[in-house]
């Protein structure tokens, strides 16, 4: 990986973990490259919500909007990431500000919020989601554009009303999931995170990077 940039999606492959009964990733061959030439064309079958990923507002509402036709402006730009692994049970907005209280300043418009110790190579349901509350207070209090999170789901694993989705598309906030935090020390960055232009796509997968930005403002120093 080049200086400066930090990759925070995990690998895609069909060794990906998918929600219980969704369709895992598969690259099959269609054409192969043989002694005469060719090419290696493949076909993708996968569930969008696949790795790192981007949510529409039509993964939890029949009228909501398909990724490929969302603004792109919450998926490119200053973020901070903090570490919430300290939450016991949905993380709320005392758990966000506790973490934000660790990083003086303005709040960014985009949050990555860690929660896993280590981030988990094979399906993992124990992850508690977020409360619907903090779209609110995130995204209509303070303006905010995207909350990213390190598990399959903002919503428990038991969910079915998907309470947090319908918050977060309320409060006009954009959903990354399944972003790779483990690595990334808590700070300011530059998100970079674009979804594909999916024209009728409830999801799509995304390559998350951080782009490293000066964490702390530089003292000036006048000239004497
Ligand atoms: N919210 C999760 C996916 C999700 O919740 C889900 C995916 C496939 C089948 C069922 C699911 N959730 C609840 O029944 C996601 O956006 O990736
Ligand atoms: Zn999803
Ligand atoms: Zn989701």
């Amino acid at each position: 990986m080049s200086a400066g940039i930090i990759d925070i999606s995990p690998p895609v492959s069909s060794a990906s973990p998918v929600w219980p009964g969704d369709t895992p990733f598969s690259a099959e061959p269609v054409w192969r490259v043989g002694a005469e030439g060719g090419v290696n064309v493949s076909r993708l079958v996968t569930t969008p919500h696949i790795g790192a990923h981007a949510d529409a507002p039509l993964h939890v509402d029949p009228l909501g909007v398909a990724i490929g036709l969302v603004s792109l402006d919450p998926y490119l730009g200053p973020c901070q990431v903090l570490d919430c692994r300290a939450a016991r049970g949905p993380v709320g907005v005392a758990d966000v500000r506790a973490a934000l209280a660790r990083q003086p300043g303005t709040v960014a418009p985009r949050l990555l919020l860690r929660t896993y110790d280590t981030f988990p190579r094979e399906w993992d349901g124990t992850f508690a989601g977020l409360l619907p509350e903090l779209f609110d207070w995130f995204g209509l209090l303070r303006g905010g554009l995207l909350v990213g999170v390190d598990a399959a789901s903002i919503d428990p694993v038991d969910s079915k009303r998907m309470l947090a989705h319908h918050a977060a598309a309320g409060a006009g906030v954009a959903i990354l999931e399944n972003l790779h935090l483990q690595h990334v020390p808590e700070g300011r960055y530059e998100l970079i995170a674009l979804p594909l232009r999916l024209a009728d796509a409830d999801a799509s997968p995304v390559r998350a990077v951080l782009r490293n930005i000066q964490n702390s403002p530089q003292k000036s120093h006048p000239q004497e």
